[in-house]
């Protein structure tokens, strides 16, 4: 015997799911902790969030891109002490491969433009909306998946690709009703800290992990801030001047600080100036506090708010121009962002954004007599080659019921289908809103 469990797995021990008992057991019917189900109605916002995310993706001339929802999780160990690794949900699997849920996407991009190589032609400029996993003890109640809608733009060296980037995120938030007094951007770059550690001869190797300590700022007291950075190895001399530099929220100032000549102000200068080009100036404001938390971002770096204050970051990306090459690829210039698809639908809550999403059908088709059951369903399917949405009666059932479910379906129309019209060729046609009915042969029902 393979010691089957006639659960296909013919594994035994701690891979191996529970043994088949006679007794059915109740199951729980809600989703894992931290999941959500989308029943109809959830569903149809999703459906709505996503197309806008999608359209403005189009409107933005990307290409849409996948990936699997289980990588190896080497795409995402990376030392510089990360939240999203000390919540990687990762497993072995039966293969006794190491390999995680994806706890975002833009591993998985760079692990494809690596695989492509010389075969795709830059500048790639690719957009996905995929599940992200995280496996966080739910004594804080969050969630442990979320769906993201990423853009990316690979082989732009230049600052033009973090404005379009902003400006399609820009463009989405119109295209929802929010505004600039509801949302902003705060920009900064990574280059500024870069500059202050270099200034102090704190060596390259900590830029990373000095950045993951910086983006808790806000999150846990200054002083563990400061205890993390100096048992990191930046000297206190270094701390007092980063978190001095970290506290300017404005650009001029900055250029005081850091003078003129270094990259970081050029960019960020740059990018102001094209932000007033692209027309979303008001939406935009330089905080040095701002690094982002994941390891990868070397240049530009921002994030989506809320004005009110209320709600966790909206979206955040920046340029990450190192990441290929910590897979083995060739580098290459890379700058994308993530959207997440929850605190965009509290933000249009709370801003009375939601659409009105219900369920619409033109027909609602349904037999008078059992012996019709078949002629009904021919009238659907006419209606649908004629690409009429409908909803067929399936079984024999009181006309009061069938008015019921037409108006909790929002049908225009019931097509009824009775035995003396159908011997001449017709069927009666009732406009639900109106009143008005009237007999058309079945040819020309349109
Ligand atoms: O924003 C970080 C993140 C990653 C995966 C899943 C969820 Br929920 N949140």
């Amino acid at each position: 015997s393979t010691g089957d469990n006639g659960s296909g797995g013919g594994r035994s021990g701690a891979l191996a799911p529970p043994p088949i008992t006679e007794e059915l057991q109740k199951i729980d019917v809600n989703p894992p902790k931290g999941t959500r189900d989308f029943p109809p109605e959830e569903m149809r916002l999703r459906t709505w969030l996503f197309h806008s995310f999608r359209e403005v993706s189009r409107l933005f001339g990307f290409e849409e891109v996948d990936f699997p929802v289980l990588e190896s999780e080497a795409l995402y160990i990376r030392k510089a002490g990360e939240e999203i690794r000390d919540q990687l949900y990762c497993f072995e699997d039966r293969g006794n491969r190491r390999v995680a849920l994806r706890p975002e996407l833009t591993p998985s991009l760079a692990r494809l433009v690596i695989q492509k190589g010389k075969s795709v032609s830059l500048p790639l400029k690719w957009f996905a909306v995929g599940q992200c996993w995280r496996y966080e003890r739910m004594t804080r109640g969050r969630r442990r998946e979320h769906y993201q809608w990423n853009m990316d733009i690979i082989g732009v060296p230049e600052v033009t690709a973090e404005a379009e980037l902003i400006s399609s995120i820009v463009t989405f938030f119109k295209r929802v009703g929010i505004t600039a007094s509801d949302v902003g951007f705060k920009v900064s770059s990574r280059k500024v800290l870069q500059e202050v550690l270099r200034c102090y001869s704190v060596p390259e190797s900590l830029f990373s992990k000095v950045c993951i300590i910086i983006d808790k700022i806000g999150k846990i007291p200054v002083d563990e801030i400061k205890k993390d950075l100096k048992s990191a190895g930046v000297s206190e001399e270094a701390v007092d001047e980063l978190l001095q530099v970290l506290s300017i929220k404005s650009l001029t100032k900055l250029e005081e600080i850091l003078g003129g000549a270094g990259e970081a102000v050029a960019d960020l200068k740059q990018l102001f100036s094209l932000a007033e080009k692209f027309g979303y100036a008001e939406w935009i404001e330089f905080d040095a506090s701002i690094v982002r938390g994941l390891a990868y971002y070397t240049g530009i770096v921002f994030e989506g708010f809320d004005r009110e204050g209320k709600l966790r970051a909206i979206c955040g990306g920046g340029r990450y121009d190192r990441l290929l090459s910590t897979f083995g690829g060739d580098d290459l210039p890379a700058c994308g962002f993530g959207f997440g698809d929850a605190v965009i639908v509290e933000l249009l809550k709370d801003r009375g954004l939601l659409p009105e999403l219900s369920l619409q059908v033109e027909n609602i088709v349904c037999a008078l007599d059992v012996d019709l059951q078949g002629a009904a369903a021919r009238v659907a399917s006419i209606l649908r080659e004629k690409s009429q949405t409908v909803d067929l009666v399936l079984e024999s059932k009181p006309l009061k019921w069938v008015f019921k479910r037409a108006a909790r379906i929002n049908a225009h129309r019931l097509i009824l289908v009775g035995n003396s019209e159908w011997q001449r060729g017709m069927v009666v046609v009732k406009i639900l809103s109106s009143g008005e009915q009237y007999e058309v042969k079945l040819d020309e029902l349109v």
